[in-house]
């Protein structure tokens, strides 16, 4: 997470991202701008909110010409890896889906073996992991797993 997002639009265009997400609780005033520009390097915008924050605040974000393109629902609080994944977060993932479909929907923090069913089952189709991957005996094995759970949920949707 950074407080300046539109500072890091150009560098991380030039280093080849195809993907910029920034969240919306520091990109109040100017988001309209961020996606216009992150769209204009040739990247797929997206916005990420934090626990604490309604889901109803990116709403804006989607239901405009010119919208964000992948939500990013954190369920840990951003800064670091290893924390408890928060099933309250699902809510949101839940909410998300009814009213847009076909959105990408990411989730970050606390997911694994344990927790990706009920990441999967709200809606979610993008998932971020790291301990449960990088800490395990066999990593491929669990980005396997996880993969066809979202992949499941996504066929009985
Ligand atoms: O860095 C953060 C949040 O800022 C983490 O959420 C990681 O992106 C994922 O880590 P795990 O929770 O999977 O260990």
């Amino acid at each position: 997470m950074v407080t300046n997002p539109l500072d890091y639009v150009e560098p991380l265009g030039k280093a080849g991202a195809s993907g910029f997400t920034f969240h919306v609780e520091t990109s109040k005033e100017n988001w309209q701008e961020l996606v216009q520009k992150i769209k204009s390097k040739g990247m797929k915008p997206g916005v990420s909110l934090r626990p604490g924050t309604p889901i109803e605040e990116v709403y804006p974000l989607l239901d405009n010409e010119n919208p964000v393109e992948m939500v990013l629902v954190m369920t840990v609080e951003p800064g670091f890896g290893g924390q408890k994944f928060m099933p309250e977060m699902m809510d949101k993932v839940r909410a998300l889906r009814k009213k847009y479909p076909s959105l990408d929907i990411e989730v970050d923090g606390g997911l694994g073996p344990s927790t990706i069913d009920l990441a999967a089952s709200a809606g979610a189709n993008c998932i971020v992991a790291g301990s449960s991957v990088f800490g395990a005996s066999d990593p491929a094995h669990v980005i396997t797993l996880m993969s066809k759970s979202v992949e499941d949920a996504q066929k009985t949707s």
